[in-house]
């Protein structure tokens, strides 16, 4: 387990623009050093944040967007198209203004598609495609993804990993069906946290008073499966993005002294 880096900003529009920078960064160098990069999206108001921040960033042209693979660490499983799936929200953010390549946007199956509306299959299927795309450099059915986001919810929850259900227990699948979960809509497709410790570089991202505690209770040894964002965390970086109100409730020996 590498352990977590806090880096904390003055407030959420800064923390924003700060991880869109970071990210074009990090897509660049993984561009430049094996010929393309994976980059892991996650739903919630933090994470699209980051892709409007992206959207109007003038270095976004730096990136090659047409070799860059995306998935998702987590979906509303909804028909297409509708506003509360985390893809649609992130094509209007990012996606549609950037020249990437079709086959390259891994969205996790709608409620409407090839699989209706079995859940559990559609996941089994998103399984399928990850394991597809994982080659021998890998270590397992999962591609090693240079950065995997996630947005950490009031209850610490990360992608549909919610406190105590079932999906955050799993250590064999690596995409899973959600059932009853407690922040809307209740059924969901999740990587579990075997899959999103494939990832080189996790970034967590928490902001507002809301998440104050939760961040608190994640990054003070908690256990997993009551706290999922305490489970989550990179192969070589596991890097918590703050703004300063989500911070305020962190121990002070987390807290770096030198930011916000
Ligand atoms: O589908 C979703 O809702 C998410 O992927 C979820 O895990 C989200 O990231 C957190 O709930 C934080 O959301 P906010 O950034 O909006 O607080």
């Amino acid at each position: 387990m590498t352990p977590p880096q806090l880096v904390v900003h003055r407030d959420k529009e800064l923390m924003a623009q700060a991880a869109a920078a970071r990210l074009i960064t990090r897509i660049v160098d993984a561009q430049a050093a094996r010929g393309h990069a994976s980059v892991v999206l996650t739903g919630g108001r933090n994470g699209n944040g980051l892709l409007a921040a992206l959207a109007a960033a003038p270095a976004r042209d730096a990136v090659d967007w047409a070799r860059l693979d995306l998935w998702w660490g987590d979906e509303r499983f909804l028909p297409e198209g509708d506003p509360e799936r985390n893809i649609t929200q992130a094509r209007e953010a990012l996606l549609d203004a950037v020249p990437l390549d079709p086959a390259r946007v891994h969205a996790m199956p709608a409620s409407d598609g090839p699989y209706g509306k079995d859940v559990d299959e559609a996941a089994a299927a998103y399984a399928a495609e990850l394991a597809a795309a994982a080659g021998p450099e890998d270590h397992g059915p999962v591609p090693t993804f240079d950065v995997l986001m996630l947005g950490v919810g009031p209850d610490t929850h990360v992608a549909s990993l919610f406190p105590e259900l079932p999906a955050v227990r799993e250590t064999e699948r690596t995409v899973v069906g959600v059932h009853g979960a407690p922040k809307p809509p209740p059924v969901r497709v999740s990587l579990t946290l075997p899959a999103i410790r494939a990832a080189r570089e996790v970034w967590l991202l928490a902001a507002g008073e809301d998440k104050a505690e939760a961040a608190a209770i994640a990054l003070s040894g908690a256990g997993e499966i009551q706290a999922p964002a305490a489970g989550a965390y990179g192969r070589s970086r596991t890097l918590w993005l703050l703004d300063a109100a989500a911070a305020s409730q962190l121990p002070r020996a987390l807290y770096p002294p030198a930011s916000a």
